[in-house]
């Protein structure tokens, strides 16, 4: 094979997450998401939950210094374009991660996952203090969900206005731009873009289903992806809410509780023989 001169001929993008066994969130939604918008993924594990639609069974964190090796294996190596965190469950995994993201100087987007939708604990309260003060610097962008932005951002939200008011005060902890999701709200999913200066609303239609598994890792999974292909960041956003508002659309129904969705509906969409 002859070398690529111009550098590697594909994006890559690293997700430094928890395992979820049942295939909808964590590393393996990240991984199929990365593959299914043309990425070459690379994982770093901090967790391994034992877990499937119905809920989370059992958690065991990684030690620091597999979780430190494995960074420090793919960036010695294979390269990383931009980096995304997602379940990082205490101060001692926040505080690790913090330190290679800066020793690599890595591009970072932060989802910043507290709590499962069957109601486990995936980050221990004591570490939220320092995944606002340590990770959230570092992170050009947050994706925090309505519950996740009303802890960080010590705000009630109650409606949009709420929204723009949980945004600044996020931003002011120091990424570069904040997404809040309105998955959680009760009206229409709309997202919220800011950075710093404009506000963007991200409108889309509710689906009616149960099965919306690991859709902010997919989500935050998905700008990762597209701001590694070079996308600006409002840009990767807007792709992102395309890519899964058709995701959940095409669930395809697996489990008895909040099913997985489809990562790979654009793929089907195309090679459908
Ligand atoms: N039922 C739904 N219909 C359409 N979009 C949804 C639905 N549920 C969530 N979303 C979208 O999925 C993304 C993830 O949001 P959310 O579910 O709030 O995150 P999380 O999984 O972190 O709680 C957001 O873009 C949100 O607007
Ligand atoms: C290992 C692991 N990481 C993250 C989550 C939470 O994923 P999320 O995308 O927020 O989706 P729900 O779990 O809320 O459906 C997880 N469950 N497991």
């Amino acid at each position: 094979m002859t070398e690529n001169l111009q550098g590697p001929a594909i994006a890559r993008a690293l997700t430094i997450a928890g395992s979820d066994s049942g295939g909808g969130a964590g590393i393996q939604a990240d991984l199929k998401t990365f593959a299914a918008l043309g990425v070459y993924g690379i994982s770093a594990i901090t967790a391994i939950t034992a877990q499937n639609t119905l809920g989370v069974r059992a958690i065991q964190e990684q030690s620091i210094p597999i979780i430190e090796a494995q960074i420090d294996a793919v960036m010695e190596d294979i390269g990383v374009d931009v980096a995304k965190t997602g379940m990082l469950s205490s101060s001692e995994i926040i505080n690790a991660v913090a330190r290679r993201v800066q020793h690599w100087q890595l591009r970072l987007v932060v989802d910043p996952v507290m709590v499962a939708k069957g109601g486990s604990t995936l980050l221990q309260s004591e570490a939220i203090e320092t995944l606002r003060t340590v990770l959230l610097p570092l992170a050009e962008v947050v994706t925090p969900n309505l519950p996740e932005a009303e802890v960080l951002s010590l705000v009630k939200i109650a409606d949009m206005a709420g929204m723009k008011v949980a945004a600044q005060a996020i931003y002011a902890l120091g990424p570069r731009h904040v997404v809040i999701k309105g998955g959680h709200s009760e009206d229409q999913p709309t997202d919220l873009y800011f950075d710093g200066q404009q506000f963007i609303e991200l409108p889309a239609k509710r689906i009616n289903t149960r099965h919306t598994h690991g859709t902010g890792c997919t989500f935050s999974a998905a700008i990762t992806a597209f701001l590694a292909r070079g996308w600006s960041v409002e840009e990767a956003v807007r792709r992102a809410k395309v890519y899964i508002t058709g995701a959940i659309q095409h669930a395809p129904g697996i489990g008895q509780g909040h099913g997985p969705i489809d990562h790979f509906w654009l793929w089907d969409q195309t090679h459908n023989e």
